[in-house]
């Protein structure tokens, strides 16, 4: 028997272009029609990549963001526990082109379910106390960089020699040292990436659970 939860918190964490977007996205489309459009959130880890305004742009290249120190977890933390109390909080706003955070916040409401969706998510305690449950998207590695590559290109402003050495230098090294053996903290280990279907049913049917909405 789950107790009735007021605010479900699903962690989902994986490589970089394992697919955890695609799943957030899909999942929170399909609950949407059923919970109500105001009663599920995602929200990204990316949002919380510190603050690097007083660096220069040549700087900000080289720090590496595959490394838990370049996110600020206690702000994402605290912003958890706020939206479980029933508060609403400023969520940060990122550019993968300045390589720091925009100006403007979002304001995010109190809302059933929250999807948390990052690369390094699981690596902290703290924040895995505030997860209901936890995934890893397990999406092999040079899928991964494949998907990284083409999406970094198209839509974040890079070229490819930029993301081939940024690869080199942190991406797969950082997956190695922490991501990878935070898997061992997942519930569920989604193999094959975003478009998972039984996958995807599980977890609504988690959710709806959760919520004993079913
Ligand atoms: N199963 C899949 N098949 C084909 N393309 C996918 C699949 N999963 C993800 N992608 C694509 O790969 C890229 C990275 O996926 P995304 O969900 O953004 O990864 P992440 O959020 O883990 O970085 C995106 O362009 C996405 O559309
Ligand atoms: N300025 C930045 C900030 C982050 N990254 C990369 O983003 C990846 C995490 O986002 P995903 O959507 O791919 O999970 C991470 O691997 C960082 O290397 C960046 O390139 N530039």
């Amino acid at each position: 028997m789950t107790s009735k939860q007021e605010c479900v918190i699903i962690g989902i964490a994986g490589a970089s272009a394992s697919g955890k977007s695609l799943i957030a996205r899909t999942i929170y489309n399909e609950l949407r029609r059923d919970l109500g459009t105001d009663q599920i959130e995602v929200i990204n880890e990316d949002a919380y990549y510190k603050d690097q305004t007083h660096l220069t742009m040549e700087e900000r290249v080289k720090t590496n963001y595959d490394h838990p120190s370049a996110l600020d977890h206690r702000l994402l933390c605290d912003h958890l526990k706020q939206l479980k109390r029933g508060e609403s909080v400023e969520v940060p706003t990122y550019s993968y082109t300045e390589h720091t955070r925009l100006a403007e916040t979002v304001t995010v409401t109190p809302k059933k379910v929250i999807i948390l969706e990052g690369i390094l998510l699981l690596t902290e305690p703290e924040l895995r106390a505030q997860m209901n449950a936890s995934i890893f998207m397990d999406t092999p590695l040079d899928i991964c960089f494949i998907r990284r590559l083409s999406r970094d290109v198209e839509e974040r402003g890079r070229s490819m020699e930029s993301v081939i050495e940024q690869y080199q230098r942190t991406v797969r090294p950082m997956f190695l040292q922490f991501i990878d053996p935070s898997k061992q903290h997942a519930d569920i280990i989604v193999p094959r990436g975003g478009k998972n279907r039984i996958a995807i049913d599980i977890l609504k049917a988690k959710i709806r659970q959760l919520l004993h909405t079913d």
